[in-house]
């Protein structure tokens, strides 16, 4: 039993966690904690089970046991509905309705600050664009009215999967210091990427392979602990380490 007061307690605590998805195990036993105001990389190769990990950290995804603990509640809780904002793989905003109408109707769902659409426009560099039509805009552009509409309301914790795919560097480094300019004022994240060398970027890794989380360290500490040079290295030494 995770306890203890929820006010001193990690953004995420993951412990135990099991799920099989289409009768095959998934993810074998996680156990994990995000600090609360860290920029957390979720990093693994494709199919290792991240976007499995993030399901189950907002509560959507169907687990076969183990705890899974947000902001001190159980994942999936209705109190957290407005204090987590998650942007899946696959951009979540109306093609057919403009940037600035799928912000004002996300806001109102949410409950957010009349000018919080303005606000989150600015914050992934779209401003022009709020007349135009999603369906008309680039994929980047797609995944920034997404990324846009999470920030919609200020929520604690942002679990984003992959949100940089796409995007060009340019772009990827403004949002990364993004997430850290949010992250200095107490924001949560907790960022899914099969890119390596993202880790760089991030105060914390969550290093994952087929189900298994092999390293959960700061990038530093896991050069150091490995000896390697970087972190696609340090990957690579972890799978030699476990494999013998
Ligand atoms: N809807 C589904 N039904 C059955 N199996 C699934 C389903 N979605 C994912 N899986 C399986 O679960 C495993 C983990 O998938 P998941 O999407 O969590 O990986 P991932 O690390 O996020 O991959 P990627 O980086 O490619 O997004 C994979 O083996 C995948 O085939």
């Amino acid at each position: 039993m995770i306890n203890s007061s929820a006010g001193d307690r990690p953004a995420i605590e993951v412990r135990g966690l099991r799920v099989s998805r289409g009768g095959r195990p998934v993810l074998h036993g996680l156990d994990l904690t995000v600090p609360r105001g860290s920029v957390t990389g979720l990093l693994g190769p494709s199919g290792c089970g991240k976007t499995t990990l993030l399901r189950a950290v907002v509560g959507v995804q169907r687990t076969e046991g183990g705890e899974v603990s947000v902001l001190g509640l159980p994942a999936g809780s209705a109190a957290l509905r407005s204090r987590v904002g998650y942007v899946t793989q696959s951009p979540s905003v109306y093609g057919d309705l403009t940037v600035a109408q799928n912000l004002r109707y996300f806001a109102r769902v949410l409950g957010a600050p009349q000018d919080d659409p303005a606000r989150v426009v600015a914050e992934v560099g779209l401003d022009g664009r709020e007349h135009d039509l999603v369906a008309r805009l680039s994929g980047g552009q797609r995944a920034r009215v997404s990324l846009a509409a999470a920030l919609l309301g200020t929520p604690e914790l942002l679990v984003l999967d992959e949100p940089t795919v796409g995007l060009d560097p340019l772009l990827r480094q403004e949002l990364w210091a993004l997430f850290h300019r949010l992250a200095a004022a107490g924001t949560t994240f907790l960022v899914s990427s099969h890119v390596m060398d993202e880790a760089a970027r991030c105060t914390r890794l969550l290093l994952m392979r087929d189900g298994r989380l092999l390293a959960e360290d700061s990038p530093q500490g896991l050069l150091e602990r490995t000896g390697a040079v970087d972190v696609e290295d340090a990957f690579l030494a972890l799978v030699g380490e476990a494999a013998r």
